[in-house]
């Protein structure tokens, strides 16, 4: 795992010792101040030069291009919400995906790596965090080409782990308004301000290739813009669950990566 990751800042081999403790508490930190924290630098350079050299040929042949439009839910219909309510307003998603059976190399070794799922459950208060039991949905790598982006949603999981792979020159930007809802509290009206674009708590962030990235996506309603210029932005996605054996819809499956 050295040769993949940062071990010297990170010291995710080292449960329990002085650095790894010191970690975990500066990310409960960021994420208890901000709803996310960012670790810049996490993924070793040339590991990152590695693993797009090995996707861009699987991205320019065999990637899934997802493309549809939605609302902030992935769902056509929502309990307590009458089919005209605003909070179901409809936007425009296109970009590109390999599935977890797609990619293997070092994003799979980590993904698997339990000390990777260790280190963020205890930075989630967890007593322990597992893979999917889905050879689609456990990771996902996605590349936005020029005018591409991932509208407004909230996630499956209750939180998100990201690494940026490739940045663009320009756009891409990572918008998030952290709690917009809670377990018990749906805050349709608040969603409909969000997406009237009237939300002063929404922040926006460009990540730096490398950065591990981890916010609350479940109740944060959160959004890529539209890449500009020709660099694609290339990032990886883990999907990690409380409770073992959890995997997606074959309906979910086939909206998000066009197959089964
Ligand atoms: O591309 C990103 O930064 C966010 C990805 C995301 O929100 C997702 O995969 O659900
Ligand atoms: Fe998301």
């Amino acid at each position: 795992m050295e040769s993949l990751i940062n071990l010297d800042d990170f010291p995710l081999d080292a449960q329990g010792s002085s650095g790894w403790t010191a970690l975990v508490e500066r990310c409960k930190a960021a994420l208890a101040a901000e709803g996310m924290f960012n670790l810049e630098g996490f993924l070793k350079p040339q590991t990152c030069k590695d693993i797009l050299h090995d996707l861009r040929p699987r991205f320019a042949t065999e990637a899934f291009t997802h493309s549809r439009s939605h609302n902030i839910y992935f769902r056509d219909t929502v309990d307590g919400l009458a089919p005209d309510h605003p909070a179901l307003h409809k936007v425009t998603t296109v970009n590109h995906t390999l599935c977890a059976d797609q990619i293997g190399g070092g994003l799979d070794q980590l993904y698997r790596w339990a000390p990777f799922r260790a280190f963020l459950a205890a930075v989630m208060d967890k007593p322990a965090l597992y893979e999917m039991d889905d050879a689609l949905a456990r990771h996902n790598v996605m590349a936005y080409r020029a005018g591409e982006g991932l509208n407004w949603h909230f996630d499956r999981s209750e939180f998100t782990t990201t690494l940026l792979l490739q940045a663009p020159d320009a756009g891409g930007s990572f918008e998030y308004r952290s709690d917009l809802r809670t377990e018990t509290d749906p805050n349709f009206d608040g969603v409909a301000k969000l997406l009237r674009g009237h939300d002063p708590a929404k922040r926006s962030l460009s990540l730096a290739p490398g950065t591990l990235n981890v916010f609350r996506g479940k109740n944060t309603a959160h959004r890529v813009t539209p890449v500009k210029g020709d660099k694609d932005r290339i990032i990886a996605v883990f999907s990690y669950f409380e409770t073992p054996g959890v995997q997606f819809s074959a309906k979910e499956r086939l909206g998000f990566y066009g197959r089964t």
